[in-house]
Order: structure tokens, then C-alpha cells, then sequence
């Protein structure tokens, strides 16, 4: 819609509430609160406007003028129609300005278009070529197609207009408008309203309205009129010709006759329901019906005052447009034909109607009725230049003084006006300045927003990559780590090699070299001057073992005498060996080695005499609690620290190995890798390093290290256990695969032990090397805290 006011240039989307005394206008159908309220009260008139191609003014008494642009043409008149109904009845004229247009064109060839049906079937009818439209006159040719379907009987519309000279229009483009004046007043009517017209041919009756008029509104709207029925019909009201002057028409049925509606009482009391429904039916006819106020609303006014002058009445009140229109008329009739002349052509254009003698062609008629059309205007003029003639010259000048006044305030209002646009339009040009500033600071926020976010995202980059950096740089750390660590077993692997090496050197040195070698490690000199043979204690593979006494020294203790004769050793690089390792070793868990002596072809090999023998028999001939073996596996691990903090690697720990003091001493012994032969164990004496106690990388050829002896104390546990090592029945090269394949062996009976020997034995007997403890790991194992002291061992050594 279009406000009055200062934004009465803008066109805004509102929304519509009718109601019956008032219109409510709301920002949205959402709204629920009106952004005004138009009461119908106030309303002065409600007609169409030409601001856009749909839409109604509604013109307040205050001269308010609302504007409404609808989507259609029948919204248009819904909606006048609708408001109209609501009008409280106060004499306000009718709807105006009603249009329905029919566009009818001729197009390059030379064709009609857009001509409606009822008028092409009487062209086709006539003898109007398409030649006689353009070489002719063809606003003459839809003149009289239009008067002759309204007067005569087609189209059933109104039939007074063309009658009286409708304005229609030729543009450039050859495009015909066909402009139908249409009467506010029902006075109007009866000085216009030509004779009725005998019917012609079968086109005598007039068609229905079209159906939407007919089913949507005519009726009710009829309806409605014929139930308030505030005018008297037609037939109960005077003559139109008595109003009048007593001239013209008899009465006839008119359009609102022929409808069932009354007629107005006076021109200015017209009922606007009847106006309505008449411009309504109108519109049925879809011809273009216009209010030409130009025309219409002086020669209305001069009938109103004709009719006054007639019935006694007062006219109507002009309106601002009306009075403008004939100060319009009034100047531009100077130049008005003759009264006369005017005035003889519609008596005798009456006459021909009242005597019913009209009886032209089409192309006659249409000929003619242009002319008379004309004339007519010509007529209305004269009447409006009559009038201002008969008036005083006082009163003209009077009007002219107030035309004045309301020109010079109409001005002074368009002033204001349009300086308060100018300062609205200041006024937003400074907002949208305003906004631009704001959006421009707003951008440069976001614009250093979105710098420092790139800034963030380098830092978060650069921090990354000083993360990733300091990763290379650990991995760099970890891999010098295991390069060290791969040095260090490098190393140990040729320390072992060394030592594997200087074994293998022993054992291939040429035999004298090793005896020479011997010669130069033994004590030089006679041992029988020296020790006392006291009693045979045991018999080795290699020799006889005696318990002797120093005889040197009567305080000394007395030792065991190891005297092997040389030419039955076959191996005598591994007698070297062993003298060797012991002088270098001193231990209280390690057998002492007190002296030895090359003579008369044999080796005496002095040690400290260990008094309860061998480990094997105290295991043969005891049953030992898990305290006692406890207590041995102790002693035996801190006796291989000693030799592994000497690199030296036992690598024949069993049983065998390990003598027994009186007092329970525990030590290690036999360090010459030889064979041990004993009477009770033969298959361990068949074999050089005999294979039960050996660990899997061994048998596997693996390089190993001093967790071979932490594998053997392990056996030797079971030993304690079981009374011998795993696989023992078995063949020996049986045995080396089952140790291969089984790894860590089995217990015959491990329930009767307890979970803390058996976590001991797999730490000890774990086939990963690396994951298998050392000396140190089993010292701290919770099964070394059980050991019994080591003097209650003595009670395992066999008195002898
Ligand atoms: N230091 C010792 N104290 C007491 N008895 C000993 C001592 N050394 C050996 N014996 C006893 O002498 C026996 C023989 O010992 P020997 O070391 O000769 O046996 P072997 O180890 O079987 O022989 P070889 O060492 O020649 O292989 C053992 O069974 C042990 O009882």
C-alpha cells in the first residue's frame, strides 16, 4: 500500500483486516498488533486509481488518501466492493473510476485483436472488412461496435455511455483502448439514457453476467439490496423526465431497473450499494468503464443543479477534484460549439431515439454515432458555459479568488511536502552513509580478526613443526641408544669369543707348549714335602682325591689333594685352564684354590677340602624343603656374580659342581669345562659338558653369555626338586632337542610347590634371553628371602 504522508512515494507490503467498522492495517499477517486503524466512518470515497495497474484509493474525510494495489482486477473490486458494503450510510457517493478494460488492438496484418467474441460475430456479420478498419476509420468502426452491442441488445451492459460520445483512444502502436465513461449518478442516467432499442436480429437478448460476477457477488450482492431495499424501484419513482426538464426518455427499464434496484432519490444521495452494483455490472460487459471527471462530474454537477432547480433539492457537495474539474471545464469551453447547435442535435438524436426510428448499418451507425458523440460533449459544454453565463460575474470572480487560494495552498502543501521528503531522503542517505562506516569498520575487524587468525594458525604450524623436530630429535637420541647397546654386545660377543678363543687357543696350543705353560703356572718343587696324604676322599675321572695335611704347618687346615697323572690326561689344555681361572678367582661360595704342583709326571692340584662332597649326593640322600634349596640356589648365584664380575662364565654348573661344607658352605667348583665322570652318574661322565643343563641358545648355537649359568641354577633347583635334571633318562641328543623344542621344561609335580619357587624357576628358566633374570634379579626375587640360613644346611652333610 501507499500512505499519505511522507512516504506517500513509498510502495509497502501490508497486511489487511476488514472488518465492519473498520479497516486495520497490520506490517504482516503474523502481526497482531494494527499499524493503523482506518474507520469507515471517516471514509469520504473508495475508487480506483490509476497509480498502478490493480489498485483502489481510499480517500479519507480529512482527504487522507490511502492507495491499495491488488493483483487483479477482481480483487480490486472485491475489495471497493467489500469496504463499500461496511460504508456507514452518509451520502458518500458510490465506487468511481471504475475500469474493466478490454484491450483491442489491430496488428500488422491488419487483424482485430483481443476483440471480444459478441463483436466479432458482428463484424463477421456486417459489412466491416478488415479493409474498411484501416483504410477507414477503425475508431469509428469500435465506436460502433461498442455502442451497438450496448444499445442494441449485445453485451448486455450498460447502454447509456456510447451514446454520449466514449473517448476512445488510437496509440501509436495501433493498439485500441476502448474507454467507457461510466455515471456516478443515477441522474446522471436519466439525461444520458437513450431510448431502449427495439432488439435485432436474435442477438436481442442480452447474455448472463459472467459467472464470477454472477455467482460471487452479483447475488448476494443483490440480495443484500433488494433486502435493505432503500430506494424505491424504478416504477415508484418519478420520471426521469419530469426530474428533468420534462424532455427525453419515458420511463423504461434501465440496467438497475432491470435488476431489481431502485433508483437514487437525488443525485447526491445516490446509494452507493446500488452504485456499486451497477459499476459491477459494468464491468460484466468487459468493456473498459472509466469515470471521466473531466466530463462526467461537471455535467453531473449541472444536472444536480438542474434537478435541484426541478425537484427542490440541494446538490451535492462538490469535492475538491470536482471543483477543479469544472474550473477545468470552465476554461476549457471557451471554445465550445454554439448552443444552438449542440443543443438541436440532441433533441433530434432524442427524437430519433424516442420515435424509434433508428435503423442504421454498422458502419452507418458507428459514422453517425462518432459525430453525435461528439456533439453531445459538445452539448455538455455548452450547458456548464450556459451556467457560468447565467451566474453573477461576482461569484466568478469569488471562485476564481478560491481557486486561488486552494492553488496557493495546494503549493505551499506540495512545498512542505516534498521538503520533508528531501529531509526523510537526507535523512536515510546519512543512515546508509552511517551503515556503510559501520560495515567498513565491521570488515576491517573481521580483516584483522582474520590476520591474527592466520597468524595463530603459522604459530600453531611453526610449533608443530618444532614438536616434529624435537620427535627426530628422540628418535635420533633412541637410535644412538641402540647403537650403543648394539656396540656393547658387540663388544661382549668378542670378549666371549676371546675367551672361546683362548680356550680353543689352550686346546690347540701344541701339547708341550701347554705343559711348558703348566710348568710355568705350578708351584716348582716336591708337594710330598709340603702335604700329607691323609685318606682317599674320591675318585674324578681325571684322579684320586685325597684329604692331606700341610705338614709344614701343624696349624694349617687340611685340604683336598686333586692328583691327576698328566699322561693320562688328554686333555691337558683344560688343566691349564682351570689352574688358571681359580688362582684368579677367591670367593666364599667359590671352592678356594690353595697351590699346585708339577711332579714325576703328575699334577697336584691343592684345594680347600669341602667335607660334605658333592651336591649331587646331598640331594641323593636328603629331602630338602624349599628354604634349604632356597638357601643353595642363593649361595650358588652369589658365587657366579663373583665369576661373572669376572667375565668368566662357569658353564658347567650341576649338582656335581657344587661341594658342600660342614658348616653348609655352598661352592662352585671344577672350573676346567672338563668332564666330569662319576660311578653314579655315568651318562653325565660320557658327555663333555653334558647337555641337561645347558640353556636353549646353547644348544641352539646361539651366541650366549653368563645367563647360562642363570639356566643351569634353574636345573640344578629341579635337581633339588626332583633329584635330577629334565630329559635325564633320555638319549642326550634327545635331550639337546627337547630343550630346543620344549624350552622351558616341565615339573613332574608342580603343585607340591610353592607359587614363589615356581615364579623363581621361570624367571631363571625363561627361554628369551633378555626376559630371563640375572644374578642380581634372583637375589631380590621373594623366593631367595625364604632361603634358610646356610649353617642349617649342615644338617644335610652326611657325617663321614
Ligand atoms: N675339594 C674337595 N673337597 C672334598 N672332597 C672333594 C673335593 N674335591 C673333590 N672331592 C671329592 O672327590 C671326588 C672326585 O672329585 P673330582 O673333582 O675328581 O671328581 P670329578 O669332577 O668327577 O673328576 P674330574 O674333575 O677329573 O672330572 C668328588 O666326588 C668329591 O667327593
Amino acid at each position: 500500500m501507499q500512505e499519505d504522508g511522507l512516504r506517500s512515494f513509498l510502495w509497502t507490503r501490508r497486511w489487511f483486516v476488514l472488518r465492519d467498522i473498520s479497516l486495520a492495517v497490520y506490517k504482516n499477517a503474523a502481526s497482531t498488533q494494527a499499524l493503523f486503524v482506518i474507520g469507515l466512518r471517516e471514509i469520504q470515497s473508495v475508487q480506483r486509481t490509476e497509480l498502478k495497474a490493480f489498485a483502489f484509493e481510499i480517500i479519507l474525510m480529512n482527504e487522507k488518501v490511502y492507495n491499495f494495489a491488488c493483483r487483479s482486477d477482481d480483487e480490486v473490486y472485491a475489495w471497493i466492493d467489500e469496504i463499500y458494503k461496511r460504508l456507514p450510510r452518509t451520502g458518500i457517493s458510490g465506487p468511481t473510476n471504475f475500469v474493466h478494460a478490454v484491450h483491442v488492438g489491430v496488428d500488422n496484418d491488419g487483424l482485430f485483436r483481443g476483440l471480444p467474441e459478441e463483436w466479432k460475430g458482428v463484424l463477421q456479420a456486417s459489412a466491416l472488412s478488415r479493409t474498411d478498419a484501416l483504410q477507414n476509420n477503425p475508431q469509428a468502426v469500435m465506436d460502433a461496435l461498442n455502442f451497438y452491442t450496448k444499445n442494441m441488445g449485445h453485451g448486455g451492459g450498460h447502454n447509456r455511455a456510447a451514446g454520449q460520445g466514449g473517448a476512445y483512444q488510437v496509440d501509436d502502436e495501433s493498439a485500441y483502448e476502448t474507454d467507457y465513461i461510466a455515471y456516478e449518478d443515477e441522474e446522471e442516467e436519466t439525461v444520458s439514457r437513450p431510448p431502449p432499442r427495439p432488439p435485432i436480429g436474435n442477438k436481442q437478448r442480452r447474455p448472463p453476467p459472467p459467472r464470477h460476477y454472477r455467482d460471487k457477488t452479483q447475488g448476494e450482492y443483490e440480495d443484500r439490496l433488494n433486502s435493505e431495499n432503500r430506494r424505491p424501484p424504478l416504477q415508484q419513482r418519478p420520471p426521469a423526465s419530469k426530474i428533468r426538464d420534462g424532455r427525453g426518455s419515458p420511463d423504461v427499464p434501465t440496467q438497475s431497473s432491470l435488476s431489481g434496484r431502485g433508483t437514487p432519490d437525488t443525485y447526491a444521495h445516490a446509494s452507493p450499494s446500488a452504485e456499486s452494483s451497477r459499476n459491477r455490472a459494468l464491468s460484466s460487459s468487459r468493456t473498459r468503464v472509466v469515470t471521466d471527471a473531466r466530463i462526467a462530474k461537471p455535467i453531473n454537477q449541472r444536472i444536480a443543479e438542474r434537478s435541484q432547480s426541478a425537484t427542490g433539492r440541494p446538490p451535492r457537495s462538490l469535492s475538491r477534484a470536482d471543483e477543479d474539474n469544472f474550473d477545468r471545464r470552465d476554461e476549457d469551453f471557451e471554445d465550445a460549439p454554439s448552443k444552438s447547435e449542440s443543443t438541436k442535435f440532441l433533441e433530434q438524436y432524442e427524437d430519433d431515439y424516442s420515435n424509434d426510428v433508428v435503423s442504421f448499418s454498422p458502419l452507418q451507425l458507428g459514422a453517425s454515432l462518432s459525430a453525435k458523440a461528439q456533439l453531445l460533449s459538445s452539448r455538455s459544454r455548452e450547458l456548464l458555459v450556459e451556467k457560468s453565463r447565467e451566474n453573477p460575474r461576482e461569484q466568478s470572480q469569488n471562485r476564481e479568488l478560491e481557486r486561488q487560494k486552494r492553488r496557493e495552498k495546494r503549493a505551499q502543501e506540495e512545498a512542505a511536502k516534498l521538503e520533508e521528503i528531501e529531509r526523510e531522503k537526507r535523512r536515510w542517505e546519512e543512515e546508509v552513509e552511517r551503515e556503510k562506516e559501520l560495515e567498513i569498520e565491521k570488515e576491517r575487524e573481521l580483516e584483522k580478526e582474520r590476520v591474527a587468525a592466520v597468524a595463530r594458525e603459522k604459530e600453531r604450524e611453526k610449533e608443530k613443526e618444532r614438536e616434529r623436530e624435537r620427535e627426530r630429535e628422540r628418535e635420533r637420541e633412541k637410535e644412538k641408544e641402540l647403537s650403543k647397546q648394539r656396540e656393547k654386545e658387540k663388544e661382549l660377543a668378542k670378549q666371549q669369543e676371546a675367551k672361546k678363543s683362548e680356550s680353543i687357543r689352550w686346546s690347540k696350543m701344541p701339547e708341550d707348549q701347554v705343559m711348558e705353560k703348566l710348568r710355568s703356572v705350578v708351584t716348582p718343587g716336591d708337594p710330598h714335602m709340603v702335604y700329607k696324604k691323609v685318606k682317599k676322599i674320591g675318585q674324578g675321572a681325571s684322579g684320586k682325591v685325597y684329604l692331606s695335611k700341610n705338614i709344614t704347618d701343624p696349624n694349617a687346615p687340611v685340604v683336598a689333594v686333586k692328583e691327576m697323572t698328566l699322561s693320562k690326561q688328554s686333555r691337558k689344555d683344560l688343566l691349564l685352564n682351570e689352574i688358571l681361572i681359580m688362582k684368579d678367582v677367591a670367593h666364599p661360595n667359590i671352592v678356594q684354590y690353595v697351590d699346585s704342583y708339577l711332579f714325576g709326571g703328575d699334577l697336584w692340584l691343592v684345594l680347600e677340602y669341602m667335607e660334605g662332597g658333592q651336591l649331587t649326593d646331598v640331594i641323593d640322600n636328603n629331602k630338602m624343603t624349599e628354604p634349604q634349596i632356597a638357601c643353595i640356589c642363593t649361595e650358588i648365584i652369589k658365587g657366579l656374580l663373583h665369576l661373572h664380575s669376572k667375565n668368566i662364565i662357569h658353564r658347567d654348573i650341576k649338582s656335581d659342581n657344587v661341594l658342600v661344607g660342614k658348616d653348609g658352605g655352598i661352592k662352585l667348583t671344577d672350573f676346567g669345562f672338563s668332564a666330569k665322570i662319576t660311578v653314579t652318574r655315568k651318562q653325565r661322565a660320557t658327555f663333555v659338558g653334558t647337555p641337561y643343563w645347558m640353556a636353549p641358545e646353547i644348544v641352539k648355537v646361539k651366541p650366549y653369555g653368563p645367563k647360562v649359568d642363570i639356566w643351569a641354577t634353574g636345573i640344578l633347583a629341579i635337581e633339588c626338586i626332583e633329584g635330577e635334571p629334565p630329559y635325564l633318562d633320555e638319549d642326550p641328543l634327545k635331550a639337546v632337542y627337547l630343550i630346543a623344542a620344549n624350552g622351558t621344561p616341565t615339573l613332574k609335580d608342580p603343585d607340591s610347590l610353592s607359587n614363589t619357587f615356581k615364579s623363581y624357576l621361570g624367571r631363571c628358566l625363561e627361554v628369551d634371553v633378555d626376559r630371563r633374570a640375572n644374578g642380581e634379579d634372583l637375589l631380590n626375587h621373594p623366593f631367595s628371602r625364604m632361603a634358610v640360613p646356610v649353617h642349617e644346611l649342615a644338617v644335610l652333610v652326611k657325617k663321614k
